[in-house]
């Protein structure tokens, strides 16, 4: 196997959302600790959509030390920041509003610049690179854990099938101004950000995600962009899903040790 082969995704299946909900709280706080203890910091970049929702399971957990989080959006909406469609609206609902995470340590776009979408995307890069330049990475940032979600045409984050952005080689963030799922105006992280990341973890449950993960788990030859994300050796991906989300689904399960 080359040097830096994408290792196979690991795939692990709950019987409820809750427990998957649980599982991830428990992957999330393992990635947190080992983070700190290498580099004192914790770098994470979170999507919106249905995700936010499972990270209601952090709430109360022991052992999380908020100080040290540096939270990015693998993705954003162009809308006012307590807009509804925002994804750090959405977040902030879900679980910044709820727990001591420095709020100088959550990154978001500055809505400021809605009006040139390239500078805005420029900016949050400009804001990642604050964060890694000079650390620990080198011609991309490497983040210690990105959480994404799929939709069901297979986008994840704000790269959708045939869009021309899914090319993008050099750029850590990207502006689209025609998202085929509304609000139209977005900034995505770019593949060579997530395919950089030491952990990605996809997070769908639901029946109405098994259709999708099919073609994405047991045809990643389809080239859909969610099975596009294949983080480089020694990067992880994983999968944390219920058991309604993959029914149908062949790749082989892998059991979580909580
Ligand atoms: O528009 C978006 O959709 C995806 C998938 O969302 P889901 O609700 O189907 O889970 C999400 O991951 C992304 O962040 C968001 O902007």
């Amino acid at each position: 196997m080359p040097a830096h082969a994408p290792a196979p995704p690991v795939l692990c299946s709950f019987t409820s959302s809750a427990a998957l909900g649980d599982a991830l709280a428990h992957f999330i706080i393992k990635a947190q600790k080992e983070s700190i203890e290498k580099k004192g910091r914790f770098t994470i970049a979170i999507s919106g959509g249905s995700l936010p929702k499972q990270l209601n399971a952090l709430i109360g957990k022991s052992g999380l030390k908020w100080d040290k989080w540096q939270v990015y959006y693998a993705d954003e909406r162009v809308v006012p920041l307590d807009h509804p469609d925002s994804n750090h609206h959405l977040c902030s609902t879900e679980l910044w509003n709820k727990v001591p995470v420095p709020k100088s340590h959550i990154h978001t776009i500055d809505f400021s610049l809605a009006d040139d979408l390239e500078e805005l995307s420029d900016a949050y890069e400009k804001e990642l690179i604050h964060e890694f330049a000079q650390k620990d990475s080198a011609r991309f940032p490497i983040f210690d854990l990105i959480l994404l979600g799929v939709g069901p045409d297979g986008h994840t984050a704000s790269l959708f099938p045939g869009h021309e952005l899914l090319s993008e080689e050099d750029r850590w963030v990207a502006p689209i101004e025609d998202s085929p799922k509304p609000p139209p105006k977005r900034i995505t992280f770019t593949f060579p950000v997530l395919n950089h990341a030491y952990r990605v973890a996809f997070v769908a449950s639901g029946a109405g995600k098994a259709e999708i993960l099919k073609k994405v788990l047991d045809k990643p030859e389809n080239g859909l962009p969610a099975s596009r994300v294949r983080p480089a050796s020694p990067g992880q991906l994983y999968w944390f899903v219920d058991d309604a989300a993959v029914a149908g689904v062949e790749y082989p399960r892998t059991p979580y040790k909580l």
